[in-house]
């Protein structure tokens, strides 16, 4: 059984992933289940914040959901994490109002009130630091608080941070950072049928994470200009360099390139005289 976020930012942009390592969900409206491709991979869908909880007692096999998340359930030493998505940044930060003077963890005194959606983890920071404050738990919008008399300080998620600025905030100390994750149960992995198949869905899932910043350049280049291409483009295992039928001075050359580096290299190949230049997106590298 597999657990996916059934809402939540997090929860599209993994659907997206799955779909591209080629492991398609059919979602049939509000249902809580679905199946894949794979007739062995069942699909259910819960909130990202119950996934850790579900994967920990084996309700699911593997699960997608935030690092944070499953620190905040304290089940970090009960699951195995297998790969990072590199999305759904967020950091679990402490911050006070813009015009406070509570600039440093220092300035947090004994029974001040820290409001939370994460009271575990915020509970956990401060027992570190011998520091005995009141936390306020709230579901959402815990940003308010400050300004309504509910709390002193929040500990909150900032990800671009406009949140906090909107709300004139300041961060004074980071707890934890946080990315979206594969989590898998300890016992599942220890299962042999089990254990083949995750590694199948984990390698999927990397092919797929992994083509989404490369591209496939394709262009047609004066047969004497291929050295100095191939080194603007060594390729995974070398370019791919084959014949033009039509043109005897002419090669094809064909290379994975790393997305980020298209917009420099696109004019230094036009001025070796290559042309018919392509650049096409990849679905899966395996
Ligand atoms: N602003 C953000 N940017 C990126 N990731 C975020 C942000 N806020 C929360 N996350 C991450 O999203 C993951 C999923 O959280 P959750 O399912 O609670 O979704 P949500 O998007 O906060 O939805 P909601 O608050 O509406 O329930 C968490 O691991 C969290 O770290
Ligand atoms: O730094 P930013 O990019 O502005 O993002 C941070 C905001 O995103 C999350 O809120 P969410 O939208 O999940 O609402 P919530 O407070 O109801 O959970 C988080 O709790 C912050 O409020
Ligand atoms: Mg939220």
């Amino acid at each position: 059984m597999f657990a996916l976020p059934n809402k939540g930012r997090i929860s599209e942009p993994v659907m997206k992933v799955l779909e591209k390592a080629g492991l398609k969900i059919t979602v049939q409206g509000r249902s809580l289940f679905a199946n894949t491709v794979d007739e062995d991979i069942k699909v259910m869908f819960a909130r990202a914040r119950d996934i850790p909880e579900f994967v920990a007692d084996g309700v699911a096999d593997i699960g997608v959901t935030g690092y944070d998340l499953v620190l905040e359930r304290n089940v970090e030493d009960k699951v195995e994490f297998l790969l990072d998505f590199g999305f759904g940044f967020a950091k679990l930060v402490l911050a006070a109002p813009e015009d406070s003077n509570i600039n440093s963890v220092d300035d947090i005194k004994d029974g001040m009130r820290v409001a939370t959606e994460f009271p575990n983890l915020t509970r956990k920071f401060f027992e570190k630091l011998n520091k005995k404050v009141e936390i306020i738990e709230l579901s959402g919008a815990t940003e308010i608080a400050p300004f309504i008399g509910v709390a002193d300080i929040i500990s909150d998620l900032t990800s671009t941070g406009t949140t906090l600025k909107l709300n004139r905030l300041k961060v004074i100390e980071e707890i934890v950072s946080s990315t979206t994750r594969l989590i898998a149960n300890k016992n599942s992995l220890k299962d042999k049928e089990k254990r083949d198949k995750i590694n199948k869905i984990v390698l999927a899932i990397k092919s797929a994470l992994f083509a989404e910043t490369k591209r496939l350049i394709m262009m047609n280049a004066p047969k004497d200009k291929v050295e100095e291409i191939k080194k603007l483009i060594p390729g995974m295992s070398g370019p791919t360099v084959a014949k033009v039928l039509s043109d005897d001075n002419m090669v094809a050359i064909h290379a994975v390139v790393n997305e980020d580096e298209i917009f420099n290299l696109v004019p230094k190949l036009n001025a070796l005289g290559a042309r018919d230049i392509l650049i096409v997106p990849i679905e899966r590298i395996l």
